[in-house]
């Protein structure tokens, strides 16, 4: 039988033991996509993606999950088009994944979870000064995610991978100068689109989400790999980092929309 995630918030980081829903919250996420609710809208665009390589600026562990950095003084990582009205700049990329291959991923599509999901943050440069205003505007934020299913090895990733030892504490920073982030995202241009929030604090409604339909495959090591991450600090008490996902949200008076029929 499949076992069904049971309620680990008891033993979680402090992170997850945040409140679990936001007072007066319409629009949190993650979500449950139900694949035969989502809307076909033929208004939506395809998505524009073009990515500089030489913006990555480093990858580290903040203690909730790792990512990548890139440097966003300028138009040079960006994204266009789909649901969006401007053009959005890369931020950083991360993931969230689970301690078995049973779940891991933020959102589920008809209720299957996947074990790890890839968040691609982008903020909207043309409306708003900084990163951190944009953070608090119901424009302000596109993320991109992209499910991560067991199957063949991803040589992408393992660039990533190869790098995660030498951040395996919270705070751990090491210098990651090439990376294309375009070679993590499958070859489809199919989404589904819908309004929604950052799934860890400060967990504002900023987010325009777009859920990539299709998932790309990543071997049993790789995804062992993002498990010897620690939550914890070097000479702590070690908290394997895994399971750093927020539990499914309503979707209250919200339509999901998918660019494909
Ligand atoms: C200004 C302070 O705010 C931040 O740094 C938000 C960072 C942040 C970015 C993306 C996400 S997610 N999981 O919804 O893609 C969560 C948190
Ligand atoms: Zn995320």
């Amino acid at each position: 039988a499949t076992c069904t995630p049971k309620n680990r918030n008891d033993a979680l980081h402090p992170l997850w033991q945040s409140p679990l829903t936001i007072p007066g919250g319409t629009r949190q996420s993650p979500i449950n996509i139900q694949w035969r609710d989502s809307v076909y809208d033929p208004v939506l665009k395809p998505l524009k993606i073009s990515y500089d390589p030489a913006t990555c600026l480093h990858i580290w562990n903040n203690g909730y999950s790792f990512l990548v950095e890139f440097d966003d003084s300028a138009d040079r990582s960006i994204i266009v088009g789909g649901p969006l009205e401007n053009q959005y700049r890369l931020k950083q990329f991360h993931f969230h994944w689970g301690a078995i291959n049973e779940w891991g991923s933020e959102h589920t599509v008809d209720s299957k979870f996947y074990p790890a999901e890839l968040h691609l943050v982008h903020w909207n440069a043309v409306v708003y000064p900084t990163f951190e205003e944009a953070v608090m505007e119901g424009d302000g934020l596109a993320v991109i995610g992209v499910f991560l299913k067991l199957g063949a090895h991803h040589e992408g990733l393992q660039t990533l991978v190869d790098a995660l030892p030498a951040i395996k504490h919270k705070d751990t920073v090491i210098e990651f100068d090439v990376f294309d982030p375009s070679c993590l995202l499958p070859p489809c241009p199919d989404y589904w689109t819908y309004a929604g929030s950052l799934t860890t604090p400060p967990l504002t409604e900023s987010v325009t989400w777009i859920i990539k339909k299709q998932p790309i495959e990543v071997d049993e090591n790789q995804l062992e790999a993002f498990r010897m991450l620690l939550f914890t600090s070097d000479g702590e008490e070690e908290k394997r980092m895994v399971d750093n996902f927020r539990p499914l949200q309503p979707l209250m008076n919200r339509t999901v929309r998918s660019s494909f029929q």
